[in-house]
């Protein structure tokens, strides 16, 4: 028997990926370009076992077994890779060896928090490994083919999908802009307020906006070349007011076209527009801009925000989102850091209403900030900018004699 196993990060994107122009071979109607999170906090983890003893592909994911001949985009990817290991003419293992495969996902599946794309590159890349193929552009292309995101977390940093123009697609692929030690203080926190199970499959939502909304074509043509460039040139020399402007316009943008799909998808809830009104009057009562918001397929929010800034914006985020846990552990994940108290708890008792809190040279004046009623927020996953996939050791796979291991 011959195993691999590997991790594979998440990543968030800047410029949507909203609308296909082609539903097989996942061919995007725009670029798109992404941040990858550390794998630390967030990461899918899959062991791949081949043996001529197995009798058939399987595949279980979170510890249940799904059927994996039956799912077309997992097949995809394996034909994908078997076809490369073909063309390339070597492989550290025969391609008629049936496969066993398990999976796991740190962080909620399905919730918006793009599982899909950490779990579909850990796929390809852990197949490459098994195979003995090399990292290159052609495997953004199958794991493109599992799911549209999943081909930007085949790299760390800040990756570009071009959307390409080929029938054949062999053009859609992701290239990393920046390596991840180009920003390393670039940090993230996901405000969770819901993990369950999404309503509107991205899949379908996206399905829908190219039949329904008159406005997709704009963005397409008149919006996303010109964001792509000015994000580039932001992220290039560090320009985080630039970086967090853009990146708010583009959320707000997608959830525009959204709502313009008919019938409407509604991913965002009271919860995440409380979250936009405090990010941006945090950005006002800091007389700069500290913090971005982006939403993707669901209501969870992700702030990015500087290492040196991320202390104050998480006691002012208790101050507005107070909760009765925000001291636990299971509160604050990730990246370890003690709560700060909320920032009222600061007030030396001078008898200025207005609370102040200085930090890192801003001062932030929470007069103007609204609070919200308590608990709204699940919890909070503190992480940061990140690598690409890697290989780990044998000690830990998730499959023993071809079987997963019990968690
Ligand atoms: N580790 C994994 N390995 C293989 N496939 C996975 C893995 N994790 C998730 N998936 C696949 O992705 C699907 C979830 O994708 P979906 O797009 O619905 O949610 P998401 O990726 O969490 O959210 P979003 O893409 O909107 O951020 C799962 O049902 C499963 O088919
Ligand atoms: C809102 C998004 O997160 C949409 C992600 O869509 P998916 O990659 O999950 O869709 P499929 O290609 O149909 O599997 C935006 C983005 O990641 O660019």
């Amino acid at each position: 028997m011959i195993s691999a196993t590997c991790v594979a990060p998440v990543n968030i994107a800047l410029i949507k990926y909203w609308g296909k122009r082609n539903e097989d071979l996942i061919l995007p109607v725009n670029d798109s370009i992404s941040m990858t999170l550390n794998t630390n906090e967030m990461c899918a983890k899959t062991t791949i076992s081949a043996s001529e003893k197995f009798e058939r592909n399987r595949m279980w994911l979170n510890g249940d077994e799904v059927d994996f001949e039956e799912n077309v985009r997992l097949m995809r990817c394996l034909k994908g890779v078997q076809n490369l290991v073909l063309a390339n003419g070597i492989s550290k293992v025969p391609l008629s060896w049936k496969l066993h495969i398990a999976s796991r996902n740190n962080f909620p599946t399905a919730a918006g928090l793009a599982s899909s794309a950490a779990g579909y590159a850990c796929l390809v890349f852990t197949l490459a490994r098994l195979y003995g193929l090399p990292h290159n552009e052609e495997l953004t292309t199958i794991a493109r083919q599992g799911s549209g995101s999943a081909c930007r977390s085949l790299y760390g940093g800040f990756v570009h999908w071009h959307r390409g123009v080929l029938e054949n697609g062999s053009d859609s692929v992701a290239v990393p802009v920046v390596p991840a030690q180009h920003w390393p203080n670039m940090h993230v926190l996901i405000l969770v307020v819901n993990d369950a199970r999404k309503k509107t499959s991205s899949t379908l939502g996206m399905q829908r906006a190219v039949t329904t909304s008159t406005l997709l074509q704009q963005r397409v043509t008149d919006v996303v070349p010109h964001r792509t460039k000015k994000l580039i040139d932001a992220i290039n020399t560090r320009n985080f007011t630039e970086f967090a402007e853009i990146t708010m316009r583009e959320s707000n943008q997608f959830h525009a076209i959204a709502l313009d799909t008919f019938p409407p998808c509604i991913y965002m809830n009271d919860v995440s527009h409380a979250i936009v009104n405090f990010v941006h009057s945090y950005n006002e009562a800091a007389g700069t801009i500290l913090t971005a918001y982006t939403f993707d397929a669901g209501p969870n929010a992700c702030l990015y925000v500087l290492e040196e800034h991320v202390p104050k914006l998480l006691a002012s985020i208790n101050e507005a989102f107070p909760n009765d846990i925000a001291q636990s552990v299971e509160y604050l994940q990730g990246i370890p850091m003690t709560t700060p108290s909320p920032v009222s708890g600061n007030d030396q008792g001078s008898g200025d209403s207005s609370k102040k809190c200085t930090n890192e040279n801003v001062k932030i004046n929470h007069s103007t900030i609204d609070t919200y009623p308590k608990n709204l927020l699940k919890y909070i996953i503190h992480t940061k900018i990140g690598d690409g996939p890697r290989q780990m050791t044998d000690e830990d796979s998730l499959l023993s004699d071809g079987l997963p291991i019990a968690n």
